[in-house]
């Protein structure tokens, strides 16, 4: 009999998509099946997710939910088995699942994933009846209150749960007004509770009643214990590091796989990278980049915001035209960000192309026809682009935080000797260190292609699949369920 997980998050991918999380919730599952573990997935209706399932099977009716009527459904979309919160006073939203049409948060957050959380608390309580998990892993702050309400509540039945950060920024604070209108006892209110900064913070009752607390990367494990990255909770989580470890993400290799994508013109692999001359020249018509074979073409591709580090490449591409490369991004978010590439775009026409907005098969065809993706992250819990980066022959350069500085080995001239490089790093997450390494690997584009090429292909050769982090997780919740643990 598989272990039976009950997985709580906000967005999963293909159903619906913001970030990294909808991507770890999407993959997880098929991962955590080799290792006899069957996942149901807890997630809000939102429009779209509704139209996968159909009408599901009901399995619960809320009469009052957070001040509205809710149903619980089971259904099947995407190979994914998930219950699913039909509840359209809260979900039935299109767009972004949690800003509105202004670009601000829907002021009634808060009620809408501590629905989340309570009704995940229900099922783990054995609610449902016909199916009761064995463990429960509560995905960001979005289902941080998943464990609170366990420990309030006292049920007679309480499975263990994990809690998984892969964004300490965002945390969830609200007012502490909100305690009773969400169904929390005044006494959350305190230090040993959900207070935080005199508001409550859905994500530190996620940390501080959980079983355990794993993050994306060990060494982001490590940093968010420290006053620098640890955003207010560090106190919190440096008081808990027996309970706190770093599962490395994955990417989902079936998806992310240059030898048979559909989303590239011409397909490769570390044996036979030729297929790429093929990608970059449409990547360089794509984005109205001159078409020159040997230009070195840097890409970026993500969330335009502070912690990408996007301003410091802002900054930095004066250099970077200096060496004569090109430089290619997509992605959206900050306002601000999104103007000053689109117009850095307009006055380097051939050199510079900018794609703001979210587009599956531009962010494919970057990782396959670039030489180099950059990722100049300030703080980065994992990191998926720089994975996907890895597995299409695209060398990595990022800044040594978190999953960057585990995923990546820096090309010094000891790793480059032992040909064990995949990347360049850089230290500090400052300008001009991002322009020293964007200075070194042109130079070495340049210089010497055959290390080049072993960059490439050591990275292609790296194992960036599910497999052992599913086995971690697989490992720590059979630990969970040990009597002795
Ligand atoms: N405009 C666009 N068009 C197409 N695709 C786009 C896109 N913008 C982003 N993507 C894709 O979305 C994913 C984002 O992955 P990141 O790791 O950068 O996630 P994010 O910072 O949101 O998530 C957080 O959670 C994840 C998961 O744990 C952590 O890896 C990460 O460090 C943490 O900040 C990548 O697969 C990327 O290709």
């Amino acid at each position: 009999m598989p272990l039976q997980l009950l997985s709580v998050t906000s967005e999963v991918y293909p159903l619906i998509k913001t970030g990294g999380l909808a991507d770890v919730a999407g993959a997880l599952p098929a991962a955590l099946a080799r290792q006899d573990i069957a996942v149901t997935t807890l997630m809000p209706g939102y429009p779209a997710v509704m139209q996968a399932i159909g009408e599901g099977e009901p399995v619960r009716r809320y009469e009052n939910l957070m001040g509205g009527p809710g149903t619980l459904r089971r259904g099947r979309a995407a190979d994914l088995d998930l219950l699913v919160l039909d509840a359209p006073y809260l979900f039935a939203r299109d767009g972004n699942p949690y800003l509105g049409p202004d670009g601000r948060d829907w002021p009634d957050n808060p009620l809408r994933f501590a629905a989340l959380s309570r009704v995940a608390a229900d099922i783990a309580e054995g609610a449902l009846g016909s199916y009761a998990p064995d463990v429960v892993q509560a995905h960001d702050w979005q289902a941080g209150l998943t464990p609170a309400y366990l420990h309030y509540n006292r049920p007679a039945r309480r499975p263990p749960v994990v809690t998984t950060i892969h964004n300490l920024a965002f945390q969830g604070v609200f007012p502490a007004y909100l305690l009773g209108t969400l169904g929390l006892p005044a006494e959350a209110f305190s230090l040993d509770g959900l207070e935080y900064f005199g508001a409550i913070s859905f994500l530190k009752g996620g940390i501080l009643f959980a079983d355990h607390v794993t993050t994306v990367s060990p060494s982001y494990a490590r940093e968010i214990t420290t006053a620098e990255g640890g955003m207010g909770l560090e106190g919190l989580l440096g008081g808990r590091t027996r309970y706190l470890s770093g599962i490395l993400n994955g990417i989902d290799t079936r998806i992310w796989d240059p030898a048979h994508d559909p989303l590239i013109p011409a397909p490769f692999s570390a044996d036979d990278l030729a297929g790429r001359a093929g990608d970059k020249a449409a990547l360089q018509r794509e984005f109205g980049l001159a078409a020159s074979p040997d230009a070195f073409l840097i890409a970026s591709v993500g969330r335009l915001t502070e912690q990408k580090g996007l301003d410091l490449l802002l900054g930095a591409l004066p250099a970077l035209l200096a060496e004569g490369a090109q430089f290619a991004i997509l992605g959206s978010g900050d306002r601000a960000l999104e103007a000053a590439f689109t117009a850095a775009a307009a006055s380097h026409p051939g050199q510079i192309g900018c794609r703001i907005g979210y587009d599956e098969g531009l962010a494919h065809l970057l990782q396959a026809g670039a030489d180099a993706l950059v990722v100049p992250s300030r703080f980065e819990p994992c990191g998926l682009t720089q994975l996907c980066a890895l597995r299409y022959g695209a060398v990595p350069i990022v800044s040594h935080v978190g999953g960057l500085a585990d995923t990546v080995i820096d090309a010094s001239p000891v790793a480059l000797r032992q040909r064990v490089a995949t990347g360049f790093q850089f230290t500090p997450s400052s300008e001009p260190m991002l322009i020293d390494a964007l200075r070194r690997a042109a130079a070495l584009f340049r210089e010497d292609r055959a290390a080049w090429k072993q960059l490439q292909q050591n990275g292609l050769a790296t194992d960036v699949s599910w497999d052992s982090a599913a086995q971690e997780y697989a490992a720590l919740f059979r630990k969970l369920l040990t009597p002795s643990a």
